[in-house]
């Protein structure tokens, strides 16, 4: 792999940069050399084997990988130009406007209400409370479902709802970019397409990262994707890098390296 391949001309402007990004987990390296610049309001998709370190890039970009211990971030990630990992930033506001949802819906066990309300009172927000957790379900295509039941637990939702219960909660903090780490592998098609379809309509606010092992959904939502394989060491071990990052449709018809074509169209899934 050639650093050269793995990369094509960023078609927007970049709100989130990686360059010559590693990390390691008790010194050993997980994944190493990823260049990537993502688009603004456009949707990126990681795809790629196990442990290929998709996950592990995901939490570079809003520092959650500071929260994992024995993990060291090496290389430059910056925000609109600024560098996430300066020590004068404050993680924890890097995480309020990067967001995260995770692969298992994980609503706090709280009311509806409180799901929406506890983080954006955390973060200081002093506006109309009631007008914001209405907002936030709105944008989450979630309000109509739970609108008369604002105080039963966001656990009786199904997994589908606890979903976009989450994305609600992640939305109510007023983020700019939205990452989101395999959010539909624990749900059924139709609650899956529900998520894809809000996805659609969240990008015209929002940057969204997805990783996925769905190639169908990879294709069908992002507009770039980025393509992680990983290569054995002499010790046993494995070593993740990129291998191509290109136009979704690039990817899917028209990819530079043969890997990458074998893998998407399932010979190697
Ligand atoms: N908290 C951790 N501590 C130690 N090693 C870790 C940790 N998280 C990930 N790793 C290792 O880093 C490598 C990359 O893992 P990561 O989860 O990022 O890959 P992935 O491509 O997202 O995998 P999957 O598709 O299975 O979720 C793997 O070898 C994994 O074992």
């Amino acid at each position: 792999m050639s650093q050269a391949n793995a990369s094509s001309a960023t078609p927007s402007k970049a709100v989130l940069k990686a360059e010559n990004v590693s990390v390691s987990y008790n010194s050993k390296v997980a994944v190493k050399g990823v260049y990537l610049d993502i688009p603004i309001n456009q949707i990126t998709a990681f795809i790629g084997p196990s442990g290929c370190g998709k996950s592990t890039i995901l939490r570079c970009f809003n520092r959650m990988n500071d929260l994992v211990s024995g993990a060291k971030v090496e290389g430059l990630i910056t925000f609109h130009g600024v560098n996430l990992y300066d020590r004068r930033i404050d993680p924890v506001e890097v995480r309020r406007r990067i967001g995260m949802v995770f692969q298992k819906p994980n609503p706090f066990p709280k009311t509806i209400y409180e799901n929406i309300a506890f983080g954006a009172r955390i973060n200081g927000y002093v506006g109309d409370m009631d007008e914001l957790v209405e907002k936030s379900l709105r944008k989450a295509a979630i309000w109509d479902e739970v609108k008369d039941k604002m105080k039963d637990s966001g656990l009786s939702l199904s997994g589908g709802q606890q979903q976009r219960l989450c994305i609600a909660r992640a939305i109510a903090i007023e983020p700019e970019v939205i990452l989101m780490d395999e959010p539909c592998s624990a749900l059924d098609p139709i609650s899956t397409l529900k998520i894809e379809e809000l996805m659609q309509e969240l990008k015209e606010q929002y940057t969204i990262i997805i990783v996925t092992h769905n190639m169908q959904q990879a294709s069908r939502v992002s507009d770039r994707t980025a393509f992680f394989n990983a290569e054995a060491t002499p010790e046993g071990g494995k070593i993740g890098y990129l291998v191509e990052f290109d136009d979704t449709v690039n990817i899917f018809t028209n990819p530079k390296e043969d890997y990458t074509r074998d893998y998407v169209s399932g010979r190697f899934g």
